[in-house]
């Protein structure tokens, strides 16, 4: 997946400023970024769920804007809380989700590997948070997607939960599925990712595997990617963000 300068502003507010970025074949990508600087917008952009401009935006080779329809079979894109219908069961709303794919995931595999299988026939609206969460990233699979694009998969989870679905996609990049995924948690980038990139001020700061940003950008005697991020985005607080 290749990005290639690509803007984004809600009116005179600029969020993305020329940003490029290059995904390798099978690997965990992951952006990281304080609040509000604009994660969510630049996967959701390179998703076609909202405008943007660009150079170019390549995914599987082919420009993204011109072959929607193809890459929709070929992305996994978590869904929002909102598509989940409240009143439906656990394994209905996979089934149903599967039925829109010509060649979908096996939904009992799936329960399988998310731990759904015991709530399979619980509703929706009696799920805990990390259930829900689980069965999110378990639609997010269910079209057997070759790229995977996750915003905060583990936000708010349990380390049983996050441990569960970090074991997963570590699965999925063994089967060569990329993964380019947005987080808060330092843990899930250092360990899980292959690369990292940081959003700060529209643009990506820096690109590159955990063990170099933090040899590169954290306090020699606080060697860790947090230490790195503070460096790289600074240790203010933002007046009416934070
Ligand atoms: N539809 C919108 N209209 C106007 N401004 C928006 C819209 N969506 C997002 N923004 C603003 O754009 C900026 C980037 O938001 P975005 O949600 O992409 O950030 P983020 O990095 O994903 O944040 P977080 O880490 O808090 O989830 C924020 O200032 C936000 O308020």
């Amino acid at each position: 997946m290749t990005v290639h300068g690509l803007s984004k502003s809600y009116g005179d507010h600029k969020v993305l400023d020329n940003v490029t970025l290059h995904l390798k074949h099978g690997e965990i990508f992951g952006i990281l970024g304080r609040n509000g600087v604009g994660k969510t917008t630049f996967l959701e952009s390179i998703m076609g769920l909202r405008s943007y401009e660009a150079t170019g935006v390549k995914i599987l080779g082919v420009d993204a804007r011109k072959n929607r329809k193809m890459l929709t079979n070929k992305i996994g894109v978590q869904p929002q809380e909102a598509a989940l219908m409240q009143r439906q069961k656990v394994y209905e709303i996979l089934e149903l989700f599967a039925s829109f794919y010509e060649e979908p995931t096996d939904v009992p595999r799936l329960l399988r590997e998310y731990n759904l299988d015991e709530i399979s026939t619980k509703y929706v609206k009696d799920l805990s948070v990390g259930q829900r969460q689980r069965l999110l990233i378990a639609l997010s699979l269910v079209g057997n997607p070759s790229i995977l694009v996750l915003d905060e998969p583990t936000a708010g989870l349990d380390p049983q939960i996050r441990w569960l679905i970090w074991d997963n996609l570590e699965k999925l990049r063994e089967d060569g599925k990329t993964i380019l995924v947005t987080t808060h948690n330092m843990e899930e980038a250092s360990q899980l990712c292959n690369r990292i990139a940081i959003l700060h001020e529209g643009v990506f700061v820096v690109c590159d595997t955990p063990d170099t940003i933090i040899y590169d950008h954290s306090d020699p005697i606080k060697r860790s990617l947090e230490s790195a991020f503070i460096n790289l985005t600074g240790s203010y607080l933002r007046r009416g963000v934070d």
